[in-house]
């Protein structure tokens, strides 16, 4: 964003102070819009700091007494550029130290905006720079975060402040020209509250921004069910676990089914036969005993895809991993204990390019241990995939998708799209299954991976509080309907 702003003003389309202008106008007007119920003019607090997120909390500041609002304005250090000292010229009142900030002050104002810090973050944030948030809160006021609120990094969300940081989201986060990945993953997505994007004018600019990450999208042409036999709509192969074990695989199998699969199979051990066999119907059934058995199933070049994984069990996992090779490896989802396998078992070979690993954050850290530090989960989930060279799913409320050539999309279930109800038991095995079918259906890792993600949570949505793992694949039809399919 900030490579955005820079060259739309290196090519002459934009003038800092002009995008300034706008970026504070359009503050106020998202305030307009967002709280209708907010009595104007209202008592306002403006928080600004030393860099251009303080300048534009000066053009804030103008702004609102303008409208009659009653403003101060508290200024954590002098306006350090060109354009923040600009507008704070222009703003023109009184100006106080952070010192100055209490209780009283807080109590008798309705909104305080924080333009502390943006997307120049540099460092963690003071206690005095936090405290003020947490006192704005506290105090009952409406908090608007500027841009990103003060101690978020833009980047990946993660919390930069020394010694503690506000407990509760901002009543509004208003940004300016796209939404920034630090607004969705990690403290971000919880903290950011509603966020708001204003136009300000720098348009498809934003296109060229090197190493993007974008939001997950679906193809719904691709989606449609042309013509054709069963077998041109791939045939997937659920590997389950032992008696008693079978509940997540049945879950994956139905997932892979409802999203279009043409034939789909559970490969169980001969003891757990009888248990799958009296609770699947449309889904097909085989004994695969062990790793022997399916490098046999897989001479059936119809089987594409696998799903390995979900209630398996870590040893049989790592036994089937072993197995999959040959001249025509399946495509394959490694999901659950398969992860788990891969701390003892190596990523085999045959699968590079060809398999989606899905894991949540624990699994994540159990298989790439070193990069389950790493601050930004972009980076993080990007070198997993490069390593293993197969797409990594990163799992949560912020799914990450990652290509091993780099590519990455996001898939945020915050806001408008908050799916809370995936998070029960069984809800990862469904997805691990949609995943698996899309890839017997044809489609290549990163598109089913991406695509899974969507419908996942579109279909949790559509299904709404309640939820359990079952009703995933029953609502796809729901989705698909929606989709016009
Ligand atoms: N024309 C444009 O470009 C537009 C930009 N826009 C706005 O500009 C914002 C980005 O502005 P920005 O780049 O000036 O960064 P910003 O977030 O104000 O902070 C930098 C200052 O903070 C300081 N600092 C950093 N961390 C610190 C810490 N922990 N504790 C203490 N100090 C710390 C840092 O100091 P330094 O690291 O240099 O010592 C520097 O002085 C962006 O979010 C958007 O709101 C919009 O108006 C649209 C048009
Ligand atoms: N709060 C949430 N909002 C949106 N999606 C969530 C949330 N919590 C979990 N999920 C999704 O639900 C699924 C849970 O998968 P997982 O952790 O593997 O559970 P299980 O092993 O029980 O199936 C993942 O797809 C994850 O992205
Ligand atoms: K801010």
């Amino acid at each position: 964003m900030r490579g955005v702003e820079a060259a739309a003003i290196a090519a002459g389309k934009a003038d800092g102070l002009a995008l300034m202008e706008r970026a504070g106008r359009g503050v106020v007007e998202a305030v307009r819009a967002h709280w209708p119920d907010l009595a104007w003019p209202f008592r306002a607090v403006v928080l600004c700091g030393p860099g251009n997120n303080g300048g534009d909390g000066y053009v804030i500041a103008r702004v609102l007494r303008e409208a009659g609002c009653a403003v101060e304005v508290y200024a954590l250090a002098p306006a350090a550029t060109p354009d923040a000292a600009e507008m704070a010229a222009r703003w023109g009142g009184g100006v106080a130290g952070f010192g100055a900030l209490g209780w009283e002050a807080m109590r008798a104002t309705d909104v305080v905006f924080d333009a502390v810090f943006g997307t120049g973050l540099a460092r963690d944030i003071a206690p005095g720079v936090w405290g003020a948030l947490v006192m704005a809160q506290e105090a009952g006021a409406r908090l608007v975060a500027v841009d990103m609120l003060s101690g978020l990094d833009a980047d990946t969300g993660a919390v930069r402040a020394a010694g503690g940081f506000v407990d509760h989201p901002a009543g509004l986060t208003v940004t300016f020209q796209a939404e920034k990945l630090g607004h969705h993953l990690a403290a971000g997505g919880e903290l950011s509250g509603p966020v708001v994007v204003v136009d300000i004018g720098l348009g498809a600019e934003l296109e060229v921004v090197d190493g993007a990450v974008e939001a997950a999208e679906i193809s719904v042409e691709r989606l449609r069910k042309g013509g054709g036999h069963k077998f041109d709509h791939g045939h997937a192969l659920v590997l389950a676990g032992g008696a008693g074990r079978g509940g997540a695989a049945r879950l994956a199998a139905y997932g892979a089914l409802r999203v279009g699969a043409g034939l789909v199979t559970v490969g169980c051990p001969a003891e757990a036969l009888g248990e799958n066999a009296a609770r699947l119907d449309a889904v097909m059934l085989r004994v695969i005993e062990d790793g022997v058995a399916l490098r046999e199933a897989l001479v059936d070049r119809r089987i594409r895809a696998l799903c390995m994984g979900p209630g398996l069990g870590v040893e049989r996992a790592a036994g089937m991993l072993g197995a999959v090779g040959g001249d025509h490896p399946p495509y394959a989802v490694l999901d659950a204990d398969a992860l788990t396998a891969l701390t003892t078992v190596p990523f085999p070979a045959a699968l590079r390019g060809r398999a989606v690993l899905t894991p949540h954050s624990g699994e994540f850290a159990r298989v790439w241990p070193d990069l389950a530090g790493v601050a930004s989960k972009v980076e993080a989930v990007r070198a997993a995939a490069a390593r293993v060279g197969a797409v990594v799913l990163l799992k949560g409320a912020d799914t990450l998708v990652a290509h091993p050539d780099g590519r990455c999309v996001l898939h945020s279930a915050r806001g408008a799209m908050a799916a809370p109800w995936l998070a029960t038991a069984g809800s990862g095995d469904v997805l691990a299954g949609i995943i698996t079918g899309l890839l017997a259906r044809g489609w290549s890792p990163f598109e089913a991976a991406e695509t899974g993600a969507w419908l996942h949570a579109a279909a949790a949505r559509r299904f709404g509080a309640g939820l359990i793992a079952e009703d995933l694949p029953e609502a796809l039809p729901g989705v698909f309907r929606d989709l016009g399919l």
